[in-house]
Formats: structure tokens, sequence, C-alpha cells
């Protein structure tokens, strides 16, 4: 079967399955030379297998509101590979979560983990309710009516859910404390913990610090650094937060920051002291970044024209760009404005940021484009660490977790400019090289387990 033929009976399996059909439609067309170096990949089906979650459960979440009305939402559980490891990867509320958008998430994470070096397989959960104005009450009550059926799913050993969107500290601990009481067990069952139980350090800076390692390794060699550039980061959640304040610590002058509403361009660039500032916005108060012009009336907020095919952010001037928002944010036009702007590199904070032509753009355009399941690695990795740590019953410092980061965001880095040698691609082609070395990793796996 060849590769269009593949792809023609996976789009035939998952009709509607936009999102998800994006992300396996942009690895078969990675992997073609290494399936002409391996056709027994072929012959196993290895991509067809990957392309099929194990297992995949959906399942009704019932939960009481403030004024006693009885809620309903749908909570899904995507265990997509487990070659390399228990089922790993974070659990998303957000209004917009479905099926497809889960299983993109899912078959990205088997990938990304690969990629991490860690025995860690991949899946993807979450829920369509909405996060947004519920009080900490009703949070509470949805995490726990959620593990009341996700417990029998998942264990330490099993499948170790963590955050993503809308699920951050507090609903890993709600989440937490429901899974001890109906297992009553006290495991690693669930990463990104508070750090005084059970908890890593730097898990929460881990896939924004990560993101602007990797940043830093393809600038170097490209015989540059971030020192002094100026990026535009979109977003204002827990990956463009850390993902900013690296770049300060590094030299570098973040100017926007965004969230569904709109986005601050502030010229001055954010430094601490204003980042502090977003950082009681979104976590504490939990308002719209906007209010960064109440206290910094220099910087410029513009509102989200979602009927328009381009967004403001990327208009901005600037150096580099880290998209740390959400899926599909920088369409082909966008990626113009960025190329037109002289853009330097594209590192991707969010999941599937990027559309597909929009890459094409930057790629012919020579523009440094680290695609997320390599740059935004950190996070699950550091999470894997979370997991050795809970095992041996051992906490490591900040400063011997943050070092290990490091490595591992290079060791990708290194791994992806090995890979472009070995296969001969194009010099900037980062994103073939990890989609043909997340793949070798888990297709060696699957054959040497079998046909399971
Ligand atoms: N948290 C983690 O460790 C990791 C997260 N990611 C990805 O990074 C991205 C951000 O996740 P987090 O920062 O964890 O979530 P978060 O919930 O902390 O923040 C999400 C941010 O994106 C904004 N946003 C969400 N939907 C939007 C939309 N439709 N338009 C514009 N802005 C929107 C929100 O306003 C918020 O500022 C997601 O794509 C996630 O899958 C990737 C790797 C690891
Ligand atoms: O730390 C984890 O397990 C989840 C990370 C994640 O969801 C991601 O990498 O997209």
């Amino acid at each position: 079967m060849s590769e269009n033929e593949l792809y023609d009976r996976i789009e035939k399996r998952n009709p509607n399955e936009t999102e998800f059909l994006q992300a396996v439609e942009e690895v078969i067309s990675s992997i073609g030379k290494v399936l002409k170096k391996h056709p027994e990949y072929h012959q196993l089906k290895i991509l067809e297998r990957l392309a099929e979650p194990e297992r995949l459960i959906s399942f009704r979440v019932n939960w009481v509101d403030d004024e006693g009305n009885v809620q309903v939402n749908r909570g899904y559980r995507v265990q997509m590979n487990s070659a390399l490891g228990p089922y790993k990867g974070g659990l998303r509320f957000h209004p917009s979560v479905n099926q497809s958008i889960l299983k993109f998430l899912a078959f990205e994470q088997v990938f990304k983990n690969a990629l991490t070096g860690l025995p860690l397989g991949g899946g993807k959960g979450g829920s369509d309710f909405n996060p947004k104005e519920k009080s900490d009450q009703e949070i509470m009550r949805f995490c726990q009516a959620f593990m009341s059926e996700l417990y029998r799913h998942i264990g330490h050993f099993t499948d170790v859910p963590a955050g993503d969107i809308g699920v951050g500290s507090r609903e890993i601990g709600y989440l937490f404390g429901a899974y001890k009481k109906l297992q009553n067990e006290f495991t690693g069952v669930l990463t990104g913990k508070g750090p005084k139980w059970g908890g890593s350090p730097i898990r929460p800076e881990a896939t924004g610090y990560g993101l602007v390692y990797f940043a830093e390794n393809m600038m170097a060699s490209n015989g540059e650094s971030l020192e002094g550039k100026t990026c535009i980061v979109s977003g204002a959640g827990n990956v463009a937060q850390y993902a900013v304040e690296k770049l300060i610590q590094l030299g570098a002058k973040p100017v926007t920051m965004s969230d569904s509403s709109g986005f601050i361009y502030d010229e001055e660039g954010i430094d601490e002291e204003k980042l502090e500032h977003i950082m009681y916005i979104k976590n504490v108060s939990r308002g719209r970044i906007k209010e960064y012009t109440e206290k910094y009336s220099k910087a410029k907020y513009t509102e989200t024209d979602s009927s328009k095919d381009f967004k403001p952010i990327w208009e901005t001037k600037a150096d580099c760009a880290f998209p740390c928002a959400t899926q599909n944010e920088v369409k082909v036009k966008d990626a113009k404005n960025l190329k037109k702007n002289g853009i330097k590199l594209l590192a991707e904070g969010a999941n599937m940021p990027t559309m597909a032509d929009a890459i094409d753009v930057l790629q012919e355009a020579k523009i440094l484009y680290a695609p997320g399941k390599a740059c935004n690695a950190g996070g699950v990795a550091v999470s894997g660490l979370e997991m050795t740590q809970n095992r041996m019953g051992v906490y490591w410092t900040k400063d011997e977790v943050d070092e290990k980061l490091k490595n591992i965001m290079k060791r990708i880095h290194d791994d992806c400019r090995k890979t472009i040698e070995e296969y001969e691609l194009n010099s900037h082609d980062y994103l073939e090289a990890a989609n043909i070395f997340g793949f070798l990793k888990v297709a060696d796996a699957m054959k040497a387990q079998g046909i399971v």
C-alpha cells in the first residue's frame, strides 16, 4: 500500500476528524525515506497501527453547579500507544474538546514522548467542560466527578495523566485527591503534583523553559543566540508564562502575550516585574490579559477578530516567534507576515499551532522552524522525571532537574540534527527529522513486541 493509499484508508476510518487527520498526514508525509529503507514497517502495518488508539474511553461526567443545577459533560481518555511505556500525556478542559482534538494530541504525544528518550507511551484526555468563570468549589466538584470514572483506567504503571489547557496545579490537586480516595493508595498516578506532595521541582516551568532551551540550541547551530532578540509570544498560560520568564533570563525581549480575547504589545519589553503581574492576573485573579494595560498604560491591547484569516499578533515586528496558546493559531497569511517582517525562528510551545501550509511558507523561506513535538517536549520530560522520583521515593533539587531538562532538550536537538544528516534531509527540516526519529523508536519497539 502506498503512503497515499494508507492516508485515504485512515481518512475513511476517521471521517470529519480534521485535526487528527492533519497530524497523521504530517507524519505520513515525513517518513517516506524510512519506509523505503525499512519495508518491514509497511508489512507490519506500523503506521496504520499507530493511527489507531489502543483504547479510546469516553464517559459521562455529571456534577452539580453552585446553583444546585445538574450539569452533564463528556470526558475522554485516548490511550494511543504503549510500546515505550505507560500512556503519558495531559488532560485538557476546554469547551472545544472533542475526539478529533484529543486523538491528534495523543498521536503527537507518542512521537514527542519517544523523542525525550524516557520510557513513556503516549495518551491524552480531557473534557468539554469550560473552567472559565467557575467557582473553586465547582472546579473541585467537576474534577472529582471526572476522576470517579477515569480512576479505573489509569495507574502509575498503566497511564499517568498530567495538565494541559485548563488543567493546572489546582486541578491536578483535586484530581489526585479524588484518585487517592477512590483507590486508597498514594502513588505517582498524575504528574504536575504540588512540590510538597510528590511533585517535581521545575515541572510547572518545564515546557516553557525547555522550549527556550531548544530554540537557543537551534540558534547556536546557526551561529546566533537569543540574546537581544525581540520575541513574539502568544498565550498567557503555563507554557507562555515560563517561556517569557526564560527569554528574559537569557537576555531576549518578549513584547507580546495573548489570550482568547486579544493580545498585549509592550514595545519596551515584558520584564520580570511585568511578568509577575501577568502571572497574578492569570493564575490568581483569573482575569483577562487586557488588564495588563490598566497597570502598564504604554502597552497596547488589540482585540481578537475571529472573522479574519490572520492574527495581528503575528504582524508584530520581531526576530523570533513562540506560539504558546493552541492548535492552528498560525495560518498561512500569518506565516507570510512573519516572513515579510524578517523573522528568524519560530518555535512551537503549543501543540500543532502552525497549519501545514504555513509551515511550508516558513520552511521555503529558510526560517528556523522548531516543531512542537521536539521543542515543547520539556514538560512531559520533567513529568517522566517526576515519575522516576516517585518510584524511587526521592526528591531531586531544582538545579538537578533543570540541568537534566537542559540536557534532554539538547539531546533532542542533536538527535534531530543527526537524523537530518543520516537521511540527507534539507538542513532546516527539523520537522521531518523529529518525525523520523520518533517513528523509528516506536516502530522498533512495536516490531519487537509482536502483533499485539
Ligand atoms: N502544559 C504543558 O506542560 C504543555 C502544554 N502544551 C501545549 O501548550 C499550549 C498551551 O497550554 P498551557 O499553557 O498548558 O494551557 P493554559 O490553559 O495554561 O493556557 C492556555 C493559553 O492559551 C490561550 N488560549 C486557549 N485557547 C485559545 C484560543 N482559541 N485562542 C487564543 N488563545 C487561546 C488561553 O487564553 C491561555 O492563555 C497547548 O497547545 C498545550 O497543548 C504542550 C506541551 C506541554
Ligand atoms: O506532562 C505530561 O504528561 C503532559 C504534557 C503534555 O500534555 C504535552 O506534552 O502536550
